[in-house]
């Protein structure tokens, strides 16, 4: 795994799409979250779902959003659709400031400009109407687009048709697969044709072939229409699948990794996949855990600032007062004076991006 921390400035070394526009404002993403908080207050605890969450999203990308159960994807997603407001920054969708809606602006917001699709197949279908009946719903419901009964028929059977679930138009939710229901949700997602797509675990009632299906379906869709979209996912045969994968930590977003394919000289596809740690405005960035465990980092590291880098390494004056406390038995009596010079282990990582033969990434 190749890892490079991305500055935060415009032109910095290293820059490039992905988690060097997070938090920064510029870029025009169509998802575009800056310093976003959520608060959830129960029984008088508090509980910070979101702890200054940075997200860009271009126009036309699908990004999976990954993450520990309670780390706050759904918290984000249900901001993005417009069913909760955060506590504060700020949340942008397709132009529509999230913070700024008011409840009409809210209705038009959830009708028009974004889709859902959720785990629960029962949230996303109704299940005394056929999956042509589901799709036509919205397109009725949508005073906006007040087309043609035969424009209506047309468009439902183009989108079941995308979603190669025109077999069972006719069908209601009960008498279809899981896999089927997830295609005919994004079908209804789609119907008024949305300008963001969001899925909050749209396979995790699935079986794994089935929710590769159901993903190549989202990305078909993703490539015939450019919708932009994100999809939260414990499954990483979602987020194997698409070019951009978020990690969610504590609120926050923590890696980003970017897959691409390559052609080598042989005429060979590489996989490339590169992890990149987030870095946000104030130059806060979370390291893997990985990368944690392995050179066991905790409480506090050494940083060197180097011409093309930054080492961080273990903070051997902090083990060595343990190992002296545990030798001795007295806690701290070993403590290295101030200034006392400490021989700098392996830099965390184990590798330097410049230098590395695989600056370029690594091949899966
Ligand atoms: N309505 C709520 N009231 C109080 N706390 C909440 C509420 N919704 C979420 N939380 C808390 O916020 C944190 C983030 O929850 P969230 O559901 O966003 O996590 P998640 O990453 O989607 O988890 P999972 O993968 O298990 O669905 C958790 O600690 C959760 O308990």
């Amino acid at each position: 795994m190749t890892t490079v921390i991305e500055l935060d400035d415009d032109g910095a070394p290293g820059a490039s799409r992905g988690a060097s526009e997070d938090g920064t404002g510029r870029g025009g993403g169509e998802i575009l979250c800056r310093d976003l908080v959520r608060i959830f207050a129960t029984d008088g605890v508090e509980v910070q779902a979101l702890q200054g969450l940075n997200l860009t999203v271009e126009p036309g990308e699908i990004v999976a959003v990954v993450g520990a159960s309670g780390s706050g994807k759904s918290t984000l997603l249900t901001i993005l659709s417009g069913l909760d407001t955060p506590t504060g920054g700020t949340a942008t969708v397709a132009g529509t400031d999230l913070l700024a809606m008011g409840p009409k602006e809210r209705v038009a917001y959830q009708r028009h400009t974004v889709g859902f699709v959720w785990q629960q197949t029962s949230r996303n279908l109704l299940p005394y109407l056929t999956a042509r009946e589901n799709v036509l719903l919205p397109l009725e419901l949508a005073a906006r687009s007040r087309r043609e009964r035969g424009a209506r028929n047309r468009r439902a059977g183009d989108l079941l048709d995308l979603l190669e679930v025109a077999d069972v138009a006719g069908r209601r939710p009960h008498e279809m697969s899981g896999g089927q229901q997830q295609r005919v949700a994004i079908a209804v997602a789609m119907a008024n044709s949305p300008r963001v797509l969001l899925a909050d675990e749209p396979t995790g009632e699935l079986d794994e072939a089935t929710s590769v299906e159901v993903l190549e379906a989202m990305r078909g869709v993703n490539r015939e229409t450019g919708v932009t979209t994100l999809v939260v996912t414990h499954d990483p045969a979602v987020s194997e699948h698409v070019a951009r994968t978020v990690r969610i930590r504590d609120g926050r977003t923590s890696t980003e990794t970017l897959r691409r394919t390559e052609t080598d000289e042989h005429g060979r596809a590489r996989h490339i996949s590169e992890e990149f740690a987030v870095l946000d405005r104030v130059g806060r960035l979370q390291l893997p855990e990985d990368f944690m465990q392995s050179l066991d980092l905790r409480d506090r590291v050494r940083l060197a600032l180097e011409e093309d880098h930054v080492g961080v390494w273990p903070d051997a004056t902090t083990r060595a007062t343990e190992t002296a406390s545990r030798d001795s038995g007295a806690p701290g009596c070993a403590t290295p004076g101030p200034g006392r010079e400490v021989e700098p282990e392996q830099p965390a990582g184990g590798h330097d991006p410049a230098g590395s033969d695989d600056a370029e990434g690594s091949e899966r």
